[in-house]
């Protein structure tokens, strides 16, 4: 983010410490305007990226049947609130021609996808469709688990709920059989 847009966010932030009543000249709020730039810088780098490039893919000479990388821990921001949720994703593959990619890959895939203004359904198709688009698998699998701030801490008021979503795409959404033993095996609590 550049220094025009952080100032930019500063400037607000100011306003809105007005806005709710709060003084911005109180001693311990006065950096408070630039810290949340740059948790935003943070929270939000990602916005506007369509594609993750952070990634090399591999050649293997046997197809494993499939790679499964579960519990990826994610925080996001809800796009009509701008409060943060938050959950576990789970995400599975099944190669096509040997091509993988590396494992550290898809958290950071995950990260990459959940560091901008969203909703839960979008993270979990965008998180398929780049995988997909990536190294063109047989077939794709994402699930996520959340909790909504929006939800819990204003206006419905209701702690503890979670929201499921899933993706399947190719084999994964053609074979039931497949498709339960990703969710068996991710079960989510
Ligand atoms: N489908 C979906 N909805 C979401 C997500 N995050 C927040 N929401 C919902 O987005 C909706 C926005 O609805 P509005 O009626 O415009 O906003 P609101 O008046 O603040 O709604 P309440 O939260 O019901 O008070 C709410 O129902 C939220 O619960 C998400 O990831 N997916
Ligand atoms: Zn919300």
């Amino acid at each position: 983010m550049n220094e025009k847009n952080k100032t930019k966010i500063k400037n607000a932030v100011t306003d809105i410490i007005q806005a709710i009543g709060d003084d911005p000249e109180r001693a311990s709020i006065q950096e408070t305007p630039a810290r949340v730039a740059t948790a935003y810088e943070e929270i939000f780098s990602a916005t506007g990226k369509k594609h993750f490039e952070d990634y090399k893919i591999f050649n293997v000479d046997e197809n494993a049947d499939m790679v499964v990388v579960q519990d990826i821990p994610f925080y996001s921001m809800c796009e009509h609130h701008l409060l943060p949720f938050f959950g576990t994703v789970n995400v599975a593959y099944i190669p096509q021609n040997g091509k993988i990619i590396g494992l550290s890959k898809i958290p950071r895939l995950v990260n990459f996808v959940a560091r901008r203004p969203s909703v839960q359904e979008n993270i979990t198709v965008m998180i398929a469709d780049e995988l997909q688009r990536i190294l063109n698998p047989k077939g794709v699998a994402v699930s996520i688990s959340a909790r909504h701030l929006c939800m819990e801490m204003r206006g419905i008021n209701k702690s503890g709920l979670s929201t499921y979503t899933n993706k399947f795409s190719g084999v994964f959404s053609d074979d039931h059989e497949l498709k339960n033993e990703f969710l068996q095996q991710t079960r989510q609590k």
